[in-house]
């Protein structure tokens, strides 16, 4: 199977290195294009532009980072608007809002291509991994027709029927991804200066009703203060706000990720927005600074 690679960052570059891996031919394009170097040792071609890797290939996926990049790689100059047609398909598999992958889904079907959303739950290691679970929707004959991609990617694929229903599932456990790293975030802090030791912390939370892989795998980094980026905080605040504006739309009140969404904000404003989301921690623990709160009195 031949298949189109649009975005070559944390994400992109694991899964289209899984593609190549398990024989399917890829031409893989980035905005940067030194990020597509590692991906031509490993076999990958490079194409110049979007719309060039859809002149060459019936599949093309992307993995970009927000809405604005989803929409200027279709809509923009070179695009693929400008050679997508019968017998064409693209399947956008970043995180965006549901508007966004409307707005894909109805100017590629004009043309007669074929659409599909394929957000994915799982970060680095599990793209790495082929681990990911893929949240598709749209057209369903495409869903099939891509399983065989979706399978070398991912360890399960659900079919959630309208374009828009991936986007919202993904935005949904993002919101409570994002909730829950504020709440481990002050746990942490809360106690360390209460005399406990978070590694304890932590080792408690495991053996509870609460474990969860997360907790397992970001602990004990987070307390050595190191956040190496698998999931940029930039992209967690973006999915929370996009969460936010879908409990706009639904007027859902959601007091506990809008909090989370401040303290996301906060750390953007601090520098941090390109270290892993994890680093909300260190936010959390300015924000509690005892000589500072004692400052501000
Ligand atoms: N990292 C993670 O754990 C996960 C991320 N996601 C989602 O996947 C998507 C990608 O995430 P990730 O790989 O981590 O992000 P990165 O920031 O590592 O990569 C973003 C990619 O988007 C490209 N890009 C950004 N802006 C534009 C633009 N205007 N035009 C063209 N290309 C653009 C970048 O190109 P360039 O190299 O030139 O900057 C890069 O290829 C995001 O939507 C994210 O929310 C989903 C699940 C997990
Ligand atoms: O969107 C990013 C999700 C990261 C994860 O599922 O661990």
């Amino acid at each position: 199977m031949e298949v189109g690679f649009l975005g070559l960052g944390i994400m992109g570059k694991a899964m289209s290195m899984n593609l190549l891996r398990h024989g399917f031919k890829v031409t893989v394009w980035n905005r940067t294009l030194s990020k597509s170097h590692e991906l031509v040792e490993h076999g990958a071609s490079v194409a110049e532009t979007p719309a060039e890797v859809v002149r060459k290939c019936k599949y093309t996926i992307a993995m970009l980072s927000d809405p604005s990049a989803a929409l200027s790689v279709v809509f923009g100059k070179d695009g693929i608007l400008e050679q997508i047609c019968a017998g064409k398909s693209y399947v956008d598999m970043s995180t965006v809002d549901a508007d966004t992958s409307s707005k894909i889904n109805e100017a590629i079907k004009e043309r007669g291509g074929y659409f599909l959303e394929a957000p994915v739950s799982g970060s680095k290691k599990p793209a790495e991994d082929g681990q990911l679970v893929i949240l598709a929707a749209g057209e369903k004959a495409l869903y099939e027709e891509v399983i065989p991609a979706f399978n070398v990617m991912g360890k399960k694929s659900f079919y959630l029927g309208q374009v828009g229903n991936g986007a919202k599932m993904k935005l949904v456990v993002n919101m409570i991804m994002g909730s829950m790293m504020n709440a481990f975030s002050e746990g942490l802090v809360l106690a360390g200066r209460s005399g406990l030791e978070p590694s304890v912390l932590l080792d408690v939370l495991d053996l509870g009703g609460i474990a969860n892989p997360m907790f397992r795998l970001k602990g004990p980094t987070m307390i050595q203060g190191s956040h190496s980026p698998a999931f940029p905080l930039k992209h967690q605040q973006k999915d929370m706000r996009l969460a936010l504006a879908l409990g706009d739309e639904t007027a859902t009140s959601m007091p506990v990720a809008a909090a989370a969404n401040e303290a996301f904000k906060k750390a953007r404003s601090m520098g941090l927005g390109d270290l892993d989301f994890s680093a909300v921690y260190e936010t959390v623990k300015t924000l509690e600074e005892p000589s500072r709160n004692s400052q501000l009195r």
